[in-house]
C-alpha cells in the first residue's frame, strides 16, 4: 500500500482552451495510506475520471499521479497493483463463489493454505460463509455484487481498492447493511479504499473524508463533521444536508448585517473577517436557525410558507424580506406548541456560532 498523490489537470479535448473544456481543472490532493475516502458529486462532476486516472485506466492529459515516491503516471492498474469494483458483476458464473474469491489470489501464486484462509475471512465479512460452494450462476444480481466486493477486498498487497457506484445494482436493505459492513472492512483490513458516489448518505456513512466535487473542481476534502459544520464551498453547503444550507445575500456595514432592508448584529469575534468584503453570502444550515423573540438582534422576521411535519420534527420554509429583496429560508424546528401556521409572521434567529459567511462562494468566516 501507499500514500497516492495527485497533482493534475484533465481534458478529453486535444487543445483545451477554457475551463468547460477540462473534465478535471487543476487539483493537487493525497489519499493517506489506509485511509477510507468518497468522491462525492452530481453526474458529469468527474468523478469517474478522477478515479480512472488513479486506476491507470485513464492517464491525465497533464500532471502527475505518484503512488509513494514512485511516479506511476504511465502504467497501467496492473502495474499499479490496483483492484477495482464496478457498478456491475464482473464474475465467473461457471466458478463457485470460493472459486471466485479466489481468483484475484490464485493469479498471483499465493500459497493454497493461506488462499483458504483469506477466502474464508473475505466471506465471513461479507456472510457468504454458507454459499462458498455455490455456483456464481445460480446467484441474485446483489449476491454476485457482493462477490465482486469480495474479489476486490481479497488481495492484501493492492496499492488501493477503488470502487465505482458499487451498491447500484443492490436492494435498499442490503445497501444500507452493506455500507456498514464495508466501513467495519475497511478497519479490519485496513486498505486504501476509494469508492465514487453521487449519494451523500453512501459517502458520509462510508468514507473517513469525503472529496466534494462540482464541475471538475475537487472544492472540499474533508470529514462528515467538517462538510456538515464548515463547508468551505456554498456547493457543499448546498449539496450536503437534506435539505442543504440556507443562503441569504447581505451586506456588512458598521458591525451589522443588511439583508435586504432588515439589519441584524454580528458578534464581534466575525465581524473583522467581515469587514473587507462588504458584499456577501450569510450560510446558515436549517438545523441552526432558531425561533427567537421579537426584534431579537440577531434574528429577521420571517412569512411561514409552508409547515411539513415530519415525525421528529417540523421542516419549514418561509419568506424573508419583501419583493425582489425576498429570499426564502428553511428550519428544522422540533416539535413546538403552537404547530407553525402557514402565513404567520415569526421571527428566527441566523446569525450564530454555525452561521457561515461567504464571498465568491468560498468560506471567508
Ligand atoms: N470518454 C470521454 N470522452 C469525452 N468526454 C467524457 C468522457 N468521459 C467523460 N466525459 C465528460 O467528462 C465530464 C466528467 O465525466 P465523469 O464521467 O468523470 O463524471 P461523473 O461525476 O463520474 O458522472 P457520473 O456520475 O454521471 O458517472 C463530463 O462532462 C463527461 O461528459
Amino acid at each position: 500500500m501507499a500514500r497516492i498523490d495527485l497533482d493534475l489537470a484533465h481534458s478529453y479535448k486535444t487543445d483545451p482552451q477554457r475551463d468547460e473544456d477540462y473534465a478535471l481543472l487543476p487539483l493537487k490532493m493525497s489519499f493517506r495510506d489506509g485511509g477510507a475516502y468518497a468522491l462525492l458529486g452530481p453526474s458529469g462532476c468527474g468523478k469517474t475520471t478522477l478515479l480512472n486516472i488513479i486506476s491507470g485506466l485513464l492517464q491525465p492529459s497533464h500532471g502527475t499521479v505518484s503512488f509513494g515516491d514512485r511516479d506511476v503516471t504511465r502504467l497501467s492498474p496492473q502495474q499499479r497493483n490496483i483492484a477495482q469494483v464496478f457498478q456491475f458483476p464482473v464474475v465467473y458464473d461457471t466458478m463457485t463463489v470460493a472459486q471466485n474469491l479466489a481468483f484475484p489470489l490464485r493469479n498471483r501464486g499465493v500459497a493454497p493454505e493461506r488462499i483458504k484462509q483469506r477466502v474464508g475471512q473475505i466471506a465471513e465479512m461479507l456472510e457468504m460463509s454458507g454459499q462458498l460452494d455455490q455456483r456464481a450462476a445460480g446467484l441474485a444480481a446483489d449476491a454476485k455484487q457482493k462477490i465482486s466486493l469480495g474479489r476486490g477486498l481479497v488481495r492484501e498487497d493492492v496499492s488501493a481498492v477503488l470502487f465505482d457506484e458499487p451498491l447500484t445494482v443492490i436492494d435498499p436493505h442490503l445497501k444500507w447493511q452493506l455500507r456498514r459492513k464495508l466501513k467495519q472492512i475497511h478497519h479490519e483490513l485496513k486498505l486504501t479504499l476509494v469508492y465514487v458516489t453521487h449519494d451523500q448518505v453512501e459517502a458520509l456513512t462510508f468514507a473517513d473524508e469525503v472529496v466534494v466535487m462540482t464541475r471538475g473542481k475537487a472544492v472540499q476534502v474533508g470529514s462528515a463533521d467538517q462538510l456538515f459544520e464548515r463547508p468551505e464551498h456554498t456547493f457543499v453547503g448546498h449539496f450536503i444536508g437534506s435539505p442543504g444550507m440556507n443562503f441569504l445575500p447581505a451586506r456588512y456595514t458598521e458591525g451589522r448585517l443588511q439583508i435586504g432592508a432588515l439589519s441584524v448584529a454580528v458578534p464581534e469575534n466575525r465581524a473583522e473577517a467581515l469587514q473587507q468584503a462588504q458584499e456577501l453570502t450569510l450560510g446558515v444550515r436549517p438545523e441552526y436557525v432558531a425561533p427567537a423573540a421579537a426584534g431579537d438582534a440577531h434574528a429577521v422576521p420571517v412569512q411561514i410558507t409552508q409547515a411539513q411535519d415530519i415525525g421528529t420534527h417540523w421542516l419549514v420554509t418561509g419568506r424573508v424580506g419583501d419583493g425582489a429583496q425576498a429570499a426564502t429560508i428553511k428550519a428544522r424546528l422540533t416539535p413546538e406548541r403552537p404547530a407553525p401556521r402557514v402565513g404567520d409572521t415569526v421571527w428566527w434567529s441566523v446569525v450564530g456560532a454555525h452561521t457561515c459567511f461567504y464571498k465568491n462562494d468560498l468560506r471567508i468566516a
